[in-house]
């Protein structure tokens, strides 16, 4: 069992190294050296051929005596180059080789321009053909100078001659050659045809254009171009008769006279009219048909060629020069765990003695030591119930009279009981250490966090898409503050601006201020405020409202992409499958952030409750996560229906073990020792951990460093959010309305649908207007009244019936 968990560790960790000797292959700076050795050693190799061809005689006895230095080569390149060559041309493809030093250049280009790998494998297996069929067919051609075919090439052919003969061999060339060109380029005999056709039409249009520069009196008439159809007539003396000459059913009489040789592969056809009232001079019209070949259907692959031809979208390419916030900016501490053997010591027997007066023997003991907390893992003696141990819980705590003993009984996965002890000399976890780790760098997630380490010291990892929203409570000093700073560091060092924006909202007016640094890089507002971190409480809510329209505009999008989820939608839309003219775009992930939300539900109480639980319950899909603080996680702060929905709790120190039940539904939390100790719960287990610590000038470098780079000309716009009391007044003046209302509402009787999207989208209207025309099509009673996240209800079946509504009004 052991040895089989140890190699699934060892396939996983060689899997983990993977990506790294792929990104170095990956790295500019290897491309360049690449290439660019690429491109020399063809020249070398090129050079070395050439020079063989004219001394490869002198040079026969030089080969594969590399290594004694009196032997010299004549070849420009030495012994290397007489080597190389002889292998190459002699030994392998004769001339054919020489398509195996155009190819490593090509390669040496493709490598610095970047192109797919895919690419550079399929230009190989073509360059591979052609090299064994040049050389089979000089080999056939010429029998005598092998060097020509090479001895591969020599002997292929006479091993083929000897089943085909030489008739077969010359049929067996010309047919690959043939293949070879169709299926590399694409040349088809409808195509040579169709060349051909044009050349022939070319060199006809030509002529008449000479014969009526020659003869100006001749008439004719000649239909554009580009559709092919050329009528001509013959010259006649009859002017007038001829300019009114008309193409008319009943003048033409088609002289076809084999109809079946028509085949249907012959594309032009040449038509005799003859005019039957006219005897003598008979007017000649030709008719030039061209049928094209039918057109390719390409909207299927629309994308791909997009793709092609501009590669995938990338979101990042605004602010393509952006820099990530470098190691250096966070500061570092000794980090080294001391362990002190008499602590552990000590601490042991105490466990041991007190165990003992409850009876409970100890059949083995293990110390981790942790960066704040050593845990004591114990294998009680066979018969004692594990049950026993844990009832007894407080009491063991007590004797132990430490703060900050949890106990675990039993460590869940194992059958051993977890007694954690602080330890007398807590280590400070870096921010630093955790963001630098290779967990994190590496980690593929998409919104990865690192929280802080674990009590055997590894660093911490956590995905915020995954969670999908995150509860932190603590008493006042605890360390919450500096929780929010780490997941905030943590996203800022791992996602670009384009891919994720903050909505801050700090009651406190201090704790995230700093952030307003980099408001056009990372931040979200509504459109008219002006400071994007919020502090207030009106702003609140109508923050938490536009978020709602956001996230049902967001699923509108994801219904319209049919996708499932915002990672599948930006994969899509990267991958140019959806049309930006019809709305959409690439969506950013949005972090709500509340410091204090006990505040707010204090000042706010429903207002706010109400849009977060719906943002709780639905925003998971669309790539909107809650991260939510609170001193007090009392019943009335975190409501049931909010709890459920926050799935992933932080539990910093608390005052109470009814607090700590309320976050985590445990106890434990009020047995933490504080500074950044807290308790992390995403459903079944709990983990402790020591929070990474990053203070606020650690926070304020990083800012700078972001807000001193080239940012977007604003904040990410929220959409705007009409308060009902200001927003739906009906009594609407006729006089007042939009220029555009009449449009809109044809718009919408058309489309059967009463929603604002829809407008703002057709009318290309930002979201106010929009939703004032939509107030003036209620108040005209073309739409019905709002009914949540649904589109209104039309009232007008057609457009009939709107002229009518409409006309009926100016009456009255
Ligand atoms: N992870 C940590 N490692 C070490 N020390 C920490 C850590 N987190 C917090 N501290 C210490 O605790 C102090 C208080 O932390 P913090 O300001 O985050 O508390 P808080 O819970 O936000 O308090 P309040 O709710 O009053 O704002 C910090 O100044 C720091 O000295």
């Amino acid at each position: 069992m052991a040895k089989k968990k140890q190699s699934t560790k060892k396939i996983s960790s060689s899997s983990e190294n993977k990506p790294s000797v792929f990104a170095f292959l990956k790295t500019k700076q290897t491309q360049t050296i690449i290439g660019f050795f690429l491109l020399f050693l063809a020249f070398f190799l090129c050079i070395a051929f050439i020079s063989f061809f004219f001394n490869w005689q002198e040079d026969q006895s030089t080969i594969s005596q590399l290594s004694n230095k009196a032997v010299k080569s004549k070849n420009l390149l030495g012994k290397i180059g007489a080597n190389l060559s002889h292998f190459f041309i002699y030994k392998g493809f004769g001339i054919g080789a020489f398509i195996i030093a155009f190819q490593i250049f090509r390669t040496g280009l493709f490598v610095l321009f970047q192109q797919k790998f895919a690419k550079i494998i399929i230009s190989w297996n073509w360059a591979l053909i052609a090299m064994l069929w040049l050389s089979i067919t000089l080999g056939f051609v010429n029998d005598k100078f092998a060097l020509l075919s090479g001895i591969i090439g020599f002997e292929i052919n006479e091993y083929l001659q000897t089943f085909t003969g030489k008739t077969g061999l010359t049929i067996i060339l010309i047919f690959v050659l043939i293949t070879y060109l169709v299926l590399r380029y694409k040349l088809t005999f409808h195509e040579f045809l169709e060349r051909l056709k044009q050349k022939r039409a070319e060199k006809e249009q030509k002529k008449q254009e000479e014969d009526e520069l020659e003869v100006p009196q001749n008439d004719s008439i000649e239909t554009d171009q580009s559709n092919k159809v050329n009528l001509t007539t013959t010259p006649t003396e009859d002017k007038k008769e001829k300019s009114e000459f008309e193409l008319s059913v009943e003048n033409l009489t088609p002289t076809i006279s084999k109809h079946s040789d028509v085949s249907a592969k012959k594309e032009k056809l040449t038509l005799t009219v003859e005019e039957k009232n006219e005897e003598d001079s008979e007017p000649e019209v030709e008719i030039d048909v061209a049928i094209h070949r039918e057109e390719e259907h390409e909207t299927e692959n629309l994308s791909d060629k997009l793709v092609k031809d501009f590669g995938e979208f990338d979101p990042t390419l605004e602010l393509a020069n952006f820099k990530f916030p470098t190691f250096n900016l966070l500061k570092q501490y000794n980090e080294t765990i001391s362990i002190d053997p008499e602590e552990l010591e000590a601490n042991k027997d105490r466990i041991v003695d007190t165990l003992k007066n409850y009876k409970i023997g100890i059949a083995e003991i293990k110390a981790t030591v942790g960066p704040t907390i050593t845990l004591y893992e114990i294998v009680p003696e066979a018969g004692i119930r594990i049950s026993k141990i844990k009832n007894l819980e407080d009491d063991i705590a007590l004797s132990l009279s430490a703060l900050g003993i949890r106990i675990i009984a039993p460590i869940p996965g194992k059958g051993t009981i977890g007694i954690e002890v602080p330890n007398k000399k807590s280590t400070i976890v870096s921010m630093h250490s955790v963001i630098s780790s290779k967990k994190f760098q590496e980690s593929t997630m998409e919104l990865p966090i690192a929280l802080g380490k674990t009590i055997s010291n590894e660093t911490f990892v956590i995905d915020l898409a995954k969670m999908p929203h995150l509860l932190m409570a603590g008493a006042t000093g605890q360390g919450k503050s500096v929780g929010l700073n780490a997941v905030l560091t943590s996203l800022l060092y791992k996602k670009h601006p384009a891919e994720v924006k903050f909505i801050l909202v700090d009651p406190k007016k201090v704790e995230l201020t700093l952030f307003n640094k980099i408001e056009r890089h990372y931040l979200a507002k509504l459109p008219d405020v002006e400071e994007a971190i919020i502090t207030d409480t009106t702003k609140v809510v109508h923050t938490l409202n536009s978020l709602c329209i956001e996230m049902d505009n967001r699923y509108d999008l994801l219904k319209a992409a049919m996708v499932r989820n915002i990672k599948e939608y930006n994969i899509k839309f990267k991958k140019r499958k959806l049309n930006p003219n019809d709305g959409h775009q690439f969506l950013p992930y949005i972090v709500l952030v509340i410091d204090e939300f006990a505040d707010l539900i204090m000042t706010a109480g429903k207002e706010v409750e109400t849009p977060i639980a719906r943002l709780a319950q639905l925003a998971r899909a669309i790539g909107i996560h809650l991260i939510v603080a609170t001193q007090r996680p009392s019943v009335n702060v975190i409501t049931g229906i909010i709890k459920a929905n926050f799935p992933a709790r932080i539990a910093f120190r608390v005052t109470s073990k009814i607090d700590s039940r309320t976050i985590l539904d445990a106890g434990g939390a009020d047995q933490l020792i504080g500074r950044g100790d807290l308790l992390y719960t995403a459903g079944n287990d709990i983990n402790r951990i020591q929070c990474a610590f990053v203070d606020t000038p650690e926070v304020e470098k990083i800012t700078d460093f972001i807000g001193s780079q080239k940012a977007y000309s604003e904040a990410f716009l929220l959409p705007e959010y009409v308060d009902d009391e200001s927003g739906t007044s009906i009594d609407i003046d006729i006089a007042d309305r939009d220029k555009l209302f009449k449009e809109a509402a044809e718009i919408i009787v058309t489309a059967q649908q009463g929603s604002a999207s829809l407008l703002q989208r057709k009318l290309k209207l930002g979201y106010n207007r929009a939703g004032r025309l939509i107030d003036q099509l209620e108040a005209a009673g073309i739409v019905g009244g709002f009914e949540g996240s649904k589109a209104r209800q039309v009232l007008v079946p057609d457009l009939v019936a709107l002229d009518a509504l409409l006309e009926n009004e100016k009456n009255i």
